[in-house]
């Protein structure tokens, strides 16, 4: 199902990359993870239905920003003590899952329930995250997974990163489709945070991937 992918390519032919452009601090501080003109209709049904969800404060949408503020970058520091940030390097650095324009990359919306340990990502795979033709590439897949995971283990655990992950790709997802991201912490043994999901086509039909995998709370003791 290419449904939205030939528009999509239209409209980033038609305005073209931005090329050499600085980004401006308004720029790096819009929240990404709201709807965009990129959205097809199913993203947006299901980002409506979370935000349904969230009305009671059972689930919360997780804001998004190409960079990480200030504070957040001090909170990591205190774990690599030694390590030189070049002050031009930092200013450049994006995370990367919101590093491609909009539409073509990764288009996501995360919500998290901390009642019960789960993230839910959906996801809408754009044109420039093609593997075998008209499907999206495993490691853009593979990206989406981590950094879900990743934010179901850092809000329940705090600063963590994958010590492993294992995947299995059940099924191509279509460029340009729709999916949902179901993840879980299952459980906890000291700094190691045991964490898995699958992804499932909108009608939950279709289990295209399925994961798990270990983060490790950093040690502040440890110079990493
Ligand atoms: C990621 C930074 C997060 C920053 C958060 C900040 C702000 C949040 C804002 C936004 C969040 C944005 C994104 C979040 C989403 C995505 C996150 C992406 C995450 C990544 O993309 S991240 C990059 C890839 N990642 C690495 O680059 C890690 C390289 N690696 C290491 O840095 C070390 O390896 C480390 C730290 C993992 C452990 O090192 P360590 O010295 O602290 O701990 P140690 O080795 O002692 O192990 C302690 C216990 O973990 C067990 N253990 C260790 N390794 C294991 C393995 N592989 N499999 C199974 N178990 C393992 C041991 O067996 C022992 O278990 P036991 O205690 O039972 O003996």
């Amino acid at each position: 199902m290419l449904r939205g992918c030939a528009g999509l390519l239209r409209s980033w032919a038609l305005r073209g990359p931005k090329r050499g452009r600085s980004f401006s601090s308004e720029v790096l501080h819009v929240d990404h993870s709201l709807p965009n003109p990129s959205w097809n209709e199913d993203m947006r049904l299901l980002f409506d239905q979370f935000m349904k969800k969230s009305e009671d404060g059972s689930w919360k949408r997780l804001p998004s920003y190409k960079c990480n503020p200030p504070e957040r970058i001090e909170d990591v520091k205190i774990f690599f003590p030694d390590a030189k940030l070049l002050k031009e390097q930092m200013s450049q650095a994006q995370q990367f899952p919101r590093s491609l324009g909009e539409g073509v990359g990764f288009e996501y919306a995360m919500f998290h329930n901390h009642v019960e340990d789960r993230t839910v990502c959906i996801f809408q795979g754009g044109p420039h995250l093609q593997g075998v033709p008209g499907f999206l590439h495993g490691g853009a897949i593979a990206t989406m997974i981590d950094s879900a995971l990743g934010m179901c283990a850092i809000l329940t655990g705090g600063i963590a990163m994958t010590a492993n992950l294992n995947i299995n790709f059940r099924r191509p997802i279509p460029l340009c489709s729709v999916v949902v991201i179901n993840c879980q912490l299952d459980r906890v043994e000291g700094r190691k945070l045991f964490v898995s999901c699958n992804i499932r086509s909108m009608d939950e039909k279709t289990l295209y991937s399925e994961a798990t995998s270990t983060f490790v709370k950093l040690d502040p003791k440890k110079k990493n």
